[in-house]
């Protein structure tokens, strides 16, 4: 079988695509005829899922692009590549910091304004340049919203360089927990952020919660001076808010990755075009990673780094294994065992895992005739509570 692949966009990194082999063609059907998407951040959430789509690899870490309950309701995995990008981020926020603090964005404005020779250039630096004294960020309290694979590299990172670290995740992971240095200081109200940093990054999903933390209320509680960024989504700031606590001097710089015409010709805000993860290295690593995901889901069944369905590795040694999408209700299980029975069939080996209204089930069966497997999948096909089914042949 070959598995249809259809990149959506023109930035997937075509070297990434080359871990997918031979079983897999790439943009040599319609979107209708895919069996999987391969994406960036485009916008998916007007768009109609074929019955053929399988799944959507997110090259990327954001998902908020997807309709990812819509997806799960019509059986299709979503994944995503999560820190293949990370380091990329971790970057430019640490670039963007020192771009603020040393008043980098005024101060090249205001030379590219100083004409004549480069004797009367030299001259008006020498005389000028104090206005954009800037300041240093070691010793500095920076405060992270947000410790996940961005966040945690950010934190110990700022650490290095000097920084004193606070972060605030009521919902960090036990694997991103164990790799933040000892020295960055866990917070448990975000209010601590916005009152002690003098640095500000957000890198959280966009969220009820996350939408426009960025915004008046928290605001009123920071520091005069502070540099405060976001790279994460945009609509975690609130625009108007940010111009009004830079007119009355609170917020030094603003760096953002999202933009609006609403920060041009500031001097004090700075933004680059979602250029966050845009790294070579970055756009390899995710697409590898979505890539792979996509491989391992349609040839094996396996469902690694979805968003939308728990991990489910196991091998397969059977002759067959039925793959299902089914609602998270009870009974199910016993549904499905008791339809295998109907048609005497030896269940080698069960997998069921639910996340949220719906599961997945990994059947593999101790059955070479393909008659009464095809009869089976008719069953499965016919019962409300499943939405898909699938057949892996080993
Ligand atoms: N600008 C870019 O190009 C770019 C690139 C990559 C990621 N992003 C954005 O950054 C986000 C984070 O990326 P990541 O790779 O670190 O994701 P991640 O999933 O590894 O980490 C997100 C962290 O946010 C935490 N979190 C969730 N809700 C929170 C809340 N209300 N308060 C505090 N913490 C909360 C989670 O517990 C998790 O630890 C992505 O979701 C995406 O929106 C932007
Ligand atoms: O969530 C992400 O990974 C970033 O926003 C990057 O998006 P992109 O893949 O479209 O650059």
């Amino acid at each position: 079988m070959v598995y249809q692949i259809k990149t959506i966009g023109n930035n997937i990194d075509q070297k990434g695509l080359s871990e997918l082999g031979d079983q897999f063609a790439i943009d040599q059907v319609t979107e209708e005829k895919a069996h999987a998407f391969l994406c960036r951040a485009q916008n998916f959430h007007t768009y109609k899922f074929s019955e053929n789509l399988l799944a959507i690899g997110r090259a990327g870490a954001g998902f908020n692009n997807i309709p990812v309950e819509q997806c799960s309701s019509q059986g299709i995995v979503v994944f995503n590549a999560p820190g293949g990008n990370a380091n990329a981020v971790k970057e430019l926020v640490l670039a963007m910091m020192i771009f603020g603090s040393r008043n980098l964005k005024p101060a090249n404005k205001w030379l590219s304004e100083q004409l004549g020779s480069d004797q009367a250039i030299d001259l008006a630096v020498e005389k000028g340049k104090k206005a954009f004294s800037g300041s240093e960020i070691a010793g500095k309290t920076i405060g992270i919203i947000g410790l996940g694979n961005i966040g945690s590299r950010v934190a110990n990172d700022a650490e290095k360089l000097g920084m004193k670290v606070i972060g605030y995740d009521p919902y960090i992971a036990v694997e991103r927990a164990w790799e933040i240095s000892s020295h960055v200081k866990r917070v448990t109200q975000l209010s601590d952020i916005f009152e002690q940093a003098d640095y500000i990054t957000i890198h959280t999903p966009l969220t009820k919660e996350t939408r426009g933390m960025y915004g008046a209320e928290n605001f009123a509680k920071m520091k005069k001076g502070v540099v405060v960024l976001n790279f994460a989504r945009d609509e975690i700031t609130d625009k108007d808010a940010v111009l009004e606590y830079i007119n009355n001097g609170t917020i030094q710089h603003f760096a953002t990755d999202f933009g609006s015409e609403k920060f041009y010709h500031q001097d004090a805000i700075f933004v680059t075009p979602h250029l966050g993860g845009s790294t070579a290295e970055a756009s390899l690593n995710c697409t590898r990673m979505a890539a792979n995901s996509l491989k391992r889901y349609l040839m094996t069944g396996e469902i690694i780094n979805s968003v939308n369905f728990p991990r489910v590795v196991q091998e397969l040694n059977s002759p067959y294994r039925i793959t299902l999408i089914n609602k998270n209700v009870p009974n199910v299980v016993a549904n499905i065992a008791a339809l295998v029975s109907e048609q005497s069939i030896n269940i080698a080996n069960i997998v069921n895992r639910g996340q949220g209204e719906f599961a997945y089930t990994l059947l593999d069966l101790d059955e070479s005739n393909a008659d009464k497997i095809d009869a089976l999948v008719d069953q499965f096909k016919a019962n409300e509570n499943i939405v898909r089914v699938r057949v892996i042949q080993r």
